[in-house]
């Protein structure tokens, strides 16, 4: 086989959408990209191991060893599954990443179905668009945002109810699915990882007004998911999940409607299933849903904490500027300084 250079783009996501909590997943205009050459090499040269260059956001804390780095280790963990024991020698990955870690952005999402396509893509492997969310599912559990990152747009999804094969298959732990093959392994270290269930995830696309841009307000600290997963109870009450349910059910479809209609929106984008919980994590969050409304901030259509937070999400059609710097302004009374981005929905991930 002659070289090959190829691209891999995957956009960042915004999950949950205020009522939606693993759930629905938007797909946003800030993309994590990588740059693949593999060079022609013969067999009977010495294997070099991959070279990974990385810039952008995350550059000075992501792992250049490509058996330690997130995206690279899902590439060999479906490598490993279609019996590729490792990377093709002398490849080397460039990384571009928009996406700021740890923000609510989809950073890890788009990681993960970053490498997925890259294990695709160097095994030849032709996976169909659902087996592909297979693979991404087994190291990302909650399928929001890999769902919006892989097919593009306001995505819903669920996953399906496994048989007791497919559900033990599914729970091995993620350091089982993705062991960090150190670079000196054994042959046989780490081979015959746990094969993904067939059919995890379902999703539908919904619509989407056009008219419609993200204003993402990004407080200048990190809040790693798992932490943000964690204040969260295991128990809800029937008035807690009838509210979230009946604000879903409008939210999905109210989005999609042209011209969007504020008052349905607002109060559809509230939630009591994650926010009220994650308030604590995030100084200024309920200061800033509750003081940026339609009526103050004409152009807004609804706000609420994007994925596990601290960005704050606003929906709008205009007056996006006065949205993110009186957010700047209430944030920064509570000594948190923000950086803000006007994003557009977009399409799902691309190699080319
Ligand atoms: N492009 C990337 N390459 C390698 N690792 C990444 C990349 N993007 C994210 N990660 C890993 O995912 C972590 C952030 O994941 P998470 O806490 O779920 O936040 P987010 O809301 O950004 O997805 C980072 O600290 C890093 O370890
Ligand atoms: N539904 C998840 C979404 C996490 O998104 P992220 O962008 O913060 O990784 C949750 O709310 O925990």
């Amino acid at each position: 086989m002659g070289a090959r250079k190829f691209t891999i783009k995957v956009p960042a996501t915004s999950a949950n959408i205020g009522p939606g909590f693993d759930v629905v997943g938007l797909s946003l205009s800030l993309y994590l990209t990588l740059r693949v050459l593999q060079p022609d090499r013969s067999s009977d040269q010495p294997y070099i191991p991959p070279l990974l260059k990385y810039t952008g956001e995350g550059a000075e804390e992501v792992p250049l060893d490509a058996y330690k780095n997130l995206t690279t280790r899902v590439a060999l963990y479906v490598l490993r599954c279609h019996d590729i024991r490792s990377f093709p020698s002398t490849l080397e990955i460039h990384v571009d990443n928009e996406i700021p870690f740890g923000r609510g952005l989809g950073s890890s999402g788009a990681a993960v179905i970053a490498g997925v396509l890259l294990g695709n893509e160097l095994g030849g492997l032709k996976l169909s668009k659902e087996r592909l969310l297979d693979f991404a599912l087994m190291v990302e559990r909650h399928p929001d945002n890999v769902t919006a990152a892989l097919v593009g747009g306001f995505v819903g999804s669920y996953l399906r109810e496994l048989d007791a094969a497919a559900t033990e298959a599914a729970s091995v732990p993620l350091s089982e699915v993705l062991p960090e093959y150190p670079p000196d392994a054994g042959e046989d270290w780490g081979l015959n990882p746990p094969l993904p269930p067939l059919g995890i995830g379902h999703y539908v696309r919904f619509g989407w007004s056009e008219t419609i841009k993200a204003v993402a307000i990004i407080p200048r600290f990190e809040l790693s998911t798992a932490t943000a997963r964690e204040v969260l109870p295991l128990e809800y009450s029937r008035k807690d999940l009838v509210f979230n349910l009946q604000r879903l059910a409008v939210l999905t479809t109210a989005l999609g409607q042209s011209p969007p209609d504020p008052e349905l929106i607002y109060e559809a984008m509230k939630d009591r299933v994650h926010q009220p919980y994650r308030k604590k994590l995030i100084p200024g969050l309920p200061e800033v849903t509750s003081a940026i409304t339609p009526t103050t901030h004409p152009g807004l259509l609804g706000i609420c904490l994007s994925g596990a937070g601290p960005t704050i999400l606003a929906l709008a059609t205009h007056g996006f500027e006065a949205i993110a710097e009186d957010a700047r302004a209430i944030f920064r009374k509570t000594n948190v300084e923000i950086d803000w981005k006007l994003l557009t929905v977009v399409g799902g991930s691309v190699v080319e």
